[in-house]
């Protein structure tokens, strides 16, 4: 199994898919019951994506409470979490549904509860079914992230990668 963020020296050629919204329009959901952005799940991030311009997106979140690590801060998991929900909904921009197979997040300083956190994604490169993502996060400052993620997306057939699990998937509403 490959586990390296390394860059491709030369990308696939990649556009804008005609059918993304526009900068500032959400993005649709990709599933109701997504633990990062889904309306109907239990819980959640609830995260609402947001088209930026050529292949970027964005996202701000609310750190709440129940999403504590400790004490006082986001938890690293919950951060991980909203990184792996703005870089899957970037590949989009290209037109390409992925799943994650690579995530590497560096957390440069502490998150305090309260804080609302400013998400920004931005697709790299492509190289055959490879996507390459990188996030960062701030709380106001982007000259000053607090943390930054690295991701290597798989692109996929979304009707034969999750046809084996869909039942499931309703079947896990509360
Ligand atoms: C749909 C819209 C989504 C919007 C937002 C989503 C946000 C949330 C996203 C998630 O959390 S997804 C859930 C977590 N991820 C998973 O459950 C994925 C589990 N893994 C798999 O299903 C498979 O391993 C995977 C589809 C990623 C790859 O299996 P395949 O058999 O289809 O592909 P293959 O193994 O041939 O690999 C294809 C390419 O990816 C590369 N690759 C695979 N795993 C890798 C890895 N771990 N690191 C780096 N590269 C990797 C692999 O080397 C190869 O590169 P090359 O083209 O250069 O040969």
């Amino acid at each position: 199994m490959e586990n390296a963020f390394d860059l491709p020296a030369v990308s696939d050629p990649m556009s804008r898919h005609p059918k993304i919204p526009g900068p500032g329009e959400p993005i649709r959901l990709h599933h109701s019951l997504c633990y990062g952005c889904g309306d109907d799940a239990p819980i959640g991030l609830r995260l609402k994506v947001i088209a930026g311009e050529g292949f970027t997106v964005s996202a701000q979140m609310v750190v709440e409470q129940w999403m504590q690590g400790g004490p006082g801060v986001i938890h690293g998991g919950v951060l991980t979490a909203a990184f792996d929900e703005i870089l899957g909904t970037a590949p989009l921009t290209i037109g390409a549904p992925v799943v994650t197979a690579h995530l590497e997040v560096d957390f440069a300083k502490p998150i305090p509860l309260g804080s609302t956190l400013h998400l920004d994604a931005e697709v790299l490169a492509k190289e055959r079914r490879k996507v390459f993502v990188r996030a960062s996060a701030h709380l106001g400052d982007p000259e000053n992230p607090v943390a930054t993620a690295h991701s290597i997306f798989v692109e996929i057939d979304l009707k034969k990668h999750f046809a084996a699990y869909r039942d499931d998937a309703a079947q896990s509403r509360p």
